[in-house]
């Protein structure tokens, strides 16, 4: 792409760079009559395009090279690699390729089911087994794999109707020996007793992707209302209780990031088992489930009927059960789905190799097409979306970008919808729109790293919150990118209101205080008061979203703020705030605001979401001094302090703290480190205000650091006065108090103190707010760390 841009002449690129939305049709037009007839351009959408030339289409040779080292694994008992080698032949193995008068998708597909088998992982056994089904009605193997699968996790009954299919299935008189003492087996282990796990039911085997249950439904009301400096946004025609449900929404497109290809399913976003499914038709998507591959490429495999082919009859009962083996059921709705991987299948190269955000506009762009169907050939995007974007505001870089990203994209849809669509100027300067939107109102789908950690340790049978104390801690992993027509109108507030989180694909939205009728929702895309300082807020907002924010958060005064980034009095004594200069230009912008216009003084001081009084000692500092906060200057008592000395010692507190972090990458603390970090801490303390953001991600660091040497007290302290810090920064109620609460309950359960249980009530009370009923299964590792605490009690 940069071959393209480079070539872009001077004059036309300074018109793009220069340009408003106004002009996007004259720049559109004018881009696409120069790339048009250069052969660079054809020959870079021809590589993009064809699917025999490009990196994504499957390939035999590599798919029975991959099986023959999974059989070689498997014949030396490395299982576990075996399973990998099948994985890797089943993604490149095309559908419908016979071998040795198999399929070998179905083969593959057999050999790890029985891989898993010799792992004791028998739900993917059977799994796989019915995959294999799905392709090949009548494999034998498959059939018998099922049924041992069946039988070893106590499913007699359908055991044996898996092993009678294969029996009459099977031609060889050894075959049908052997099935034949399988099913005595059976029958006696049968006899001896019902399986509990029969009894109780409780085990999932389907195929169908583990779709969370949806919470209460989502009542209330919201209305769209124009602010007076955000553009529209959503208010509350009802007062809303803390922790209600207010928004649910399935996303209009969505795309997984590049990163998450190899670990999470393409089309829930949820992490990959073991036994998961590529893409039938390309090698870049994986799925957790056949819904899911389903839903996201469309039902090609799966549409597979018991036809009259078998030579045997089988009787209704065990035709009905074959039948619904073999063919995967989905509700009607999700066979309705417009399968957004549909159009980028069978190889082509221009999905694995564009932005996630062109590739989404593409998503996007072939749904609209779908829709219009048959009616429009010629493609307006004019009425797509009601939703706002900021082009004008976009780095220059950015818009000689969107335009360049916008012609190649239309060209390669232009390869799977072929002339149903004319390419023109305006369609260009619509699709640089449509990227544009995509960049204002797209949203990161987040999951929590500690959900994916927890859930493998989990399975372990030896696995103790308290040994893995340090293991515990929550850090949002971006996985997806999507789409939310409703919840694009939702406006940001570093001060949110409301709480939006991800359950598989699904956008939900929770109110996370009391909220009155007619209050603005506003939810955080990113930054928040007690995690940055406005300054830093702000330059994020402008770097990701293009706009300035106007929120309460940036406009008045409030205490994270102020202190966030301070230095403390040059007198020990004082605990006064010191303020560096570039934090002195954004505070001083608030405090006109926070003072009003003259004469309003004192009076009416709007101190919004300040619990703390200092701000008002601040104020009357400021109100003293002319209006100014200066910067080395203590808002307490006015003494000076030299910044430049100051920000060397905080240079080298950083060196140190980079060292330790370092330190546990290799989970091996040396004695050095810890010392050096210790005496940092001292230099901070004497350097950075008691409640500058530093000091707490150094007592933090130090805390797992500790954790990590075994000295669990030492940590315990460390922790505390990490969350001290940050419960004033933020809320108490935080949920980023809600996590860190965590670890300290983990180091808490790890000497057996009893106050663990209270920490946790805590956390639980902090989750239920954010999370409602979803908190249990976003956070498993909540239960077993309240599990833990109460066997300890
Ligand atoms: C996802 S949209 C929200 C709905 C939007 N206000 C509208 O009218 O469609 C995001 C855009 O809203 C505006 N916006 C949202 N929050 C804002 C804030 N705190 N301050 C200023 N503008 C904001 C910005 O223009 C931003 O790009």
């Amino acid at each position: 792409m940069e071959k393209l841009k480079a070539l872009v002449p001077e004059t036309l690129k300074r018109r793009i760079l220069a340009s408003t939305a106004d002009d996007l049709l004259s720049t559109s037009s004018s881009l696409l009559d120069f790339f048009d007839p250069l052969p660079l351009f054809h020959r870079i959408v021809g590589e993009l395009t064809d699917s025999e030339s490009g990196l994504c289409s499957k390939d035999k040779k590599v798919a029975l090279e991959s099986k023959l080292k999974g059989n070689e694994c498997f014949s030396r008992g490395d299982f576990p690699d075996a399973v990998q080698f099948y994985s890797k032949a089943l993604r490149f193995a095309p559908a419908g390729v016979d071998e040795m008068g198999k399929d070998l998708v179905s083969v593959l597909y057999v050999n790890r089911a029985f891989a898993f088998y010799k792992m004791g992982l028998l739900v993917e056994c059977l799994r796989d087994s019915s995959r294999a089904l799905s392709n090949s009605p009548g494999y034998i193997k498959a059939w018998f794999r099922r049924g041992k699968a069946n039988a070893s996790l106590g499913n007699h009954e359908d055991a044996l109707r898996d092993l009678t299919i294969s029996m009459k299935l099977e031609f060889s008189l050894s075959g049908k020996r052997q099935i034949e003492n399988e099913m005595k087996m059976i029958l006696d282990r049968s006899k001896e007793k019902t399986s509990s796990l029969q009894k109780s039911g409780s085990l999932q085997t389907s195929d169908e992707c583990r779709l969370d249950i949806p919470d209460e439904p989502c009542q209330i009301k919201l209305q769209c209302v124009s602010t007076t400096t955000k553009g529209r946004g959503l208010t509350t025609l009802a007062d809303i209780p803390e922790a209600s449900l207010v928004h649910e929404e399935d996303p209009y497109a969505a795309i997984i990031l590049k990163h998450c290809r190899e670990s999470h399913c393409h089309f829930c976003f949820n992490e990959l088992p073991m036994d998961s499914l590529p893409c039938p038709s390309c090698l870049i998507p994986l799925y957790c489930s056949q819904l899911c591959q389903v839903q996201a490429s469309g039902d090609k495999m799966y549409d597979t009927a018991i036809d009259g082919s078998f030579i045997y009859k089988f009787s209704d009962d065990l035709q009905k059960y074959m039948s619904d083996v073999v063919s995967v059921k989905f509700s009607s709705s999700c066979s309705k789905n417009f399968t957004e991987h549909g159009h980028e299948c069978g190889g082509l190269h221009w999905p694995l190799v564009l932005p996630s955000e062109v590739v989404l506009a593409g998503r996007v762009l072939a749904k609209y097409i779908e829709q219009q169907r048959p009616s429009s050939l010629n493609l307006s995007l004019r009425g797509l979306w009601d939703l706002c974007h900021n082009y004008a505001q976009l780095p220059p870089e950015s818009k000689l970008e969107f335009h360049v990203y916008s012609i190649v994209l239309m060209r390669c849809l232009q390869h799977s919808y072929g002339s149903e669509f004319a390419i023109s100027g305006e369609t260009i300067a619509q699709l640089v729109i449509l990227l544009s939107q995509i960049r204002a109102n797209s949203m990161a789908i987040v999951r929590m790293t500690s959900f994916d950690a927890i859930g493998s340790l989990r399975q372990h049978p030896k696995f103790s919150p308290a040994a893995d104390a340090s293991t515990i801690s929550m850090k949002q992993m971006k996985v997806g990118q999507a789409v939310y027509l409703a919840g694009s109108m939702f406006n940001h507030s570093c001060q949110p209101n409301i709480h939006a989180y991800f359950v598989s694909r699904t956008l939900y939205v929770r109110a996370t205080e009391y909220l009155a009728r007619g209050s603005e929702l506003e939810l955080s895309y990113g930054p928040q008061v007690g995690q940055l300082d406005c300054k830093d807020r702000q330059q994020f907002l402008e770097d990701h979203y293009s706009f300035s924010c106007k929120c309460s958060g940036c406009s008045q005064l409030n205490l994270s703020d102020l202190v966030l980034n301070s230095y403390r009095c040059v007198k020990m004594n004082c605990y006064g705030v010191v303020l560096d200069s570039h934090v002195v230009e954004y505070e001083n912008q608030k405090l006109h605001s926070f003072l009003g216009p003259p004469g309003m003084i004192n009076s009416n001081l709007k101190v919004d979401k300040c619990r703390i009084d200092s701000i008002s000692k601040i104020a009357r500092y400021v109100l003293e001094n002319n209006h100014l906060v200066k910067p080395g200057c203590c808002l307490n008592c006015g003494t000076e302090r030299d910044l430049e000395s100051l920000h060397s010692a905080i240079n080298e507190a950083d060196i140190c703290f980079r060292g330790l972090q370092d330190a546990f990458a290799s989970s091996e603390v040396p004695v050095n480190a810890l010392q050096d970090a210790l005496r940092s801490l001292d230099l901070l303390r004497r350097t950075i205000h008691p409640l500058n953001k530093r000091l707490a991600e150094m007592e933090d660091s130090l805390a797992q650091a500790f954790c990590l040497v075994g000295k669990l007290q030492t940590a315990l302290d460390h922790c505390q006065k990490s969350i001290k810090i940050l419960e004033k920064l933020y809320d108490p109620n935080h949920i980023a108090i809600g996590n860190e609460l965590l670890k300290l309950a983990s180091i808490q359960l790890s000497f057996e103190d009893s106050t663990a249980s209270d920490t946790l009530n805590r956390v639980a009370a902090i989750f239920l707010r954010y999370y409602g009923s979803h908190a249990n299964k976003i956070f498993p590792c909540l239960q077993l760390l309240k599990e833990e605490a109460l066997r300890n009690q």
